[in-house]
Order: structure tokens, then C-alpha cells, then sequence
């Protein structure tokens, strides 16, 4: 049995405390948040014990940091103030990795601490213990700054695949991927409402399209601030390039380029369907995607149709389209279970399959 201490009981700290315990319900998981978190965290069995105060942690082995950057900065200076058990780990879970692992090896370079910085790349744009979700992290990249088998195994429950990445380049790529994405989508609500004031129906037309360029503009401002504090170059690059690749596709309008402009989105249609985000979750599976009318019982008719094939997930995706009630995602293991799906579903029904 191990004494797990996990700081900051939001989303990610919650959901790997679940996770932990799915595969290690010996270690002891014991939590630290505000006192209506940890309350909270403990009365829905995510956590085992709670601890109010940073003092006498000198009986845990493992110390799991998941608060937003700037307070794990200064909770690195604080452990490092106290007794710590000899050779404790103490990891993070902050979305950027330089800053972090600067400060712990100044404050733990003279202590008896394994420290591992990390990063897993899953969440959401919903934040909080209540968020929380054993399954959050199933599948995707948990990136650690180095291999360690007692870290990784602790986290095994958690189902993801482990990377490892020196800090510096995991600030690069996250600043590409990940943050810059986060300023897109927060820029163009905004943009989208101030051109609102001049054309009302700006808002009721938004489809499809920009729900899922938006989603997370709904995140978290105190989580994003630190963020972008604690990884300003390698964001303010990409600002400056993408601002680059708008000025060269509004050449290509202004000319009335056409096969450029055309040539523009074939490449980027084939980049995304070769980027791993495009193949989903659970590797090796096969979508179908099946356009369902807005009728009672039109779940029910396709899974019965289906009943004799393997399906490893259904998702239901809304659409905004007053004949489509929604787009039904179902996964299959196999692309022969797949095949034989969509021509069931085409044989059986009118619905539009892709
Ligand atoms: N939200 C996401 O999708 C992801 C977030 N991360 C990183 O994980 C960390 C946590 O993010 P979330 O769980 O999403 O945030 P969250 O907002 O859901 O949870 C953060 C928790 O930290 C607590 N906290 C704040 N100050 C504290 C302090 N001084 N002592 C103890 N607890 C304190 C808050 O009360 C809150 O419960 C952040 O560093 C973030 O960059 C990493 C991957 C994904
Ligand atoms: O909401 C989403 O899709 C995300 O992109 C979640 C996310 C947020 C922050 C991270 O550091 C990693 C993943």
C-alpha cells in the first residue's frame, strides 16, 4: 500500500485519482483542495482521506500536483520547505513543462525527491471534482519527462499511453496543438459577437462548424491565464505564423486563385484525416456515421438492426438541422464489422451513411 497525495481535486486530479484506484485500490489516496472540494471529493469515494493543511506529509510516497500552473509553482517552493519522505515522487499534471521543471530541480536539487514532470493530454473544457471521469485519460498521451516504472505503474489505471518528452520540445508542440487552439476559439466567439452588434443573426446561423471550432472557449480563463503565462514564446510563434498563413490564403482570394484556394483545403482535408485525433480515442476503430431523423425509437431501430456485430461505442453528435436530428457515431473493431454495418443500415433504411 502506497500514500498518495493528490493537490488540487478538479478534473484532472479527480480523474486520476479514480483512475489510480481502478487499478490499485490498496494505495491510499489522500486529497488536498479548498475545504468544500476535498469535502465534496471524499464524500463521492474519489478520494480516501483529506489533509487541510501542507504539513506533516512525511509518510507519503508519491505527491501528484494537478492545480493550475502558477499554484503548482508555488506549491514547489512550499513542499521543498517541508519534511518529505527520502525518495518521495512528486509529479505534476501542468499543461506546460519548462517553467516547472526549472523550478523543481532549483528547489529539489539538494533533496532526497524524484521529481517527474507530467503532462496527460486528455480533458476537457469542463473543469472541477464533479468533472471528474475514470475514463478521461483511456488511450490518450500521458507524457512524462522521464521513464519511471513505479510513476507509470501507479498510473496504470488510468489506460494511457506513456511519452517521453524533454521539456522544451513538449512546450513547442503543446504550444501548436493545444494552446494556440485554446486562443483561436476564445478569439473567434468574440470576434462572432462584436460583428453580432451590427448583424443580429449572426449568432442563430452558427452552425455545426463552429460548435466544434468553439467547444473550448467554454474552458477554464484561470487554468488558460497560467497557461499562457508559463509558455509565451512558443505561442506568440505560432501567433505570428498563423497570422502568416491567413495573409497568404487572403492572397489567394483576393486573386480569385481558384485551384490554389481549392488546393488549400485538399491539403488540409488530407492532413487532418492522417493526424491520429482523426482515427478517435481507441485505436483501431471504425466509425460509421449515420444520419438519424428526429423520430422515436430511431436509436433503438439501428442498434437492433446492428445487433449481430461487435460495437465497441455509440456517440450521439447533434446537428443544428431541422430534418437531422442528429448524427449517430458508432465504432466498430473491425473494418469487415464496418462494412457490413453501413450496408445493413443502407438496405434497411433511407438514412444517409458515411
Ligand atoms: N483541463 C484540462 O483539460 C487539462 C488540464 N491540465 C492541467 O492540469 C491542472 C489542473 O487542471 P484542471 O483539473 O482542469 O483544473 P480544475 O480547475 O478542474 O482543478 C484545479 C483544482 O485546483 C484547486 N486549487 C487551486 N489552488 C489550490 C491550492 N493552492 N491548493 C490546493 N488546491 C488548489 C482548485 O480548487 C481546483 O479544485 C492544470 O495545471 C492544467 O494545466 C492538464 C491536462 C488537461
Ligand atoms: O478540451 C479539450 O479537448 C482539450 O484539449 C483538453 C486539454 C486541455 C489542456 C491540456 O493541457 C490538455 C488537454
Amino acid at each position: 500500500m502506497k500514500k498518495i497525495l493528490i493537490i488540487g481535486l478538479g478534473l484532472i486530479g479527480g480523474s486520476i485519482a479514480l483512475g489510480i484506484k481502478r487499478n490499485h485500490p490498496e494505495h491510499q489516496i489522500i486529497g488536498h483542495d479548498k475545504k468544500e472540494v476535498q469535502k465534496l471529493a471524499k464524500s463521492l469515494g474519489i478520494i480516501d482521506e483529506t489533509i487541510p493543511r501542507l504539513e506533516q506529509i512525511q509518510e507519503i510516497d508519491v505527491i501528484i500536483l494537478a492545480a493550475p500552473i502558477n499554484v503548482t509553482l508555488e506549491i514547489l517552493g512550499q513542499l521543498s520547505q517541508l519534511e518529505l519522505k527520502k525518495d518521495v515522487i512528486i509529479t505534476d499534471t501542468g499543461s506546460t513543462k519548462s517553467q516547472v521543471m526549472e523550478k523543481a530541480i532549483k528547489v529539489f536539487h539538494d533533496k532526497n525527491v524524484k521529481f517527474i514532470g507530467g503532462h496527460p493530454m486528455a480533458g476537457s473544457h469542463k473543469s472541477g471534482i464533479l468533472a471528474s471521469d475514470v475514463n478521461l485519460f483511456e488511450n490518450a498521451y500521458y507524457v512524462l519527462t522521464e521513464e519511471n516504472s513505479e510513476l507509470q505503474g501507479i498510473l496504470s489505471g488510468l489506460h494511457a499511453k506513456f511519452i517521453i518528452l524533454n521539456p522544451e520540445e513538449h512546450d513547442k508542440i503543446t504550444g501548436q496543438v493545444s494552446h494556440f487552439p485554446h486562443i483561436l476559439a476564445s478569439s473567434l466567439v468574440q470576434q462572432s459577437d462584436d460583428y453580432s452588434k451590427e448583424h443580429p443573426l449572426v449568432k442563430n446561423l452558427a452552425a455545426g462548424g463552429f460548435r466544434d471550432m468553439t467547444r473550448i472557449a467554454e474552458a477554464d480563463s484561470t487554468m488558460w491565464t497560467a497557461v499562457l503565462l508559463s509558455n509565451p514564446e512558443p505561442i506568440l510563434n505560432r501567433i505570428k505564423d498563423f497570422k502568416a498563413q491567413l495573409d497568404e490564403i487572403s492572397e489567394k482570394i483576393s486573386l480569385k486563385d481558384e485551384k490554389a484556394i481549392k488546393s488549400f483545403f485538399d491539403t488540409g482535408k488530407k492532413i487532418r484525416q492522417g493526424m491520429e485525433i482523426h482515427k478517435g480515442a481507441i485505436p483501431n476503430f471504425y466509425d460509421l456515421f449515420i444520419s438519424v431523423p428526429d423520430e422515436k425509437g430511431v436509436i433503438l431501430r439501428v442498434l437492433a438492426l446492428l445487433q449481430d456485430i461487435s460495437i465497441t461505442n455509440i456517440k450521439i453528435n447533434e446537428e443544428n438541422r431541422e430534418d437531422i436530428h442528429g448524427q449517430l457515431q458508432i465504432s466498430f473493431k473491425t473494418e469487415k464489422d464496418l462494412v457490413r454495418a453501413r450496408e445493413i443500415i443502407e438496405f434497411a433504411t433511407d438514412f444517409k451513411v458515411a
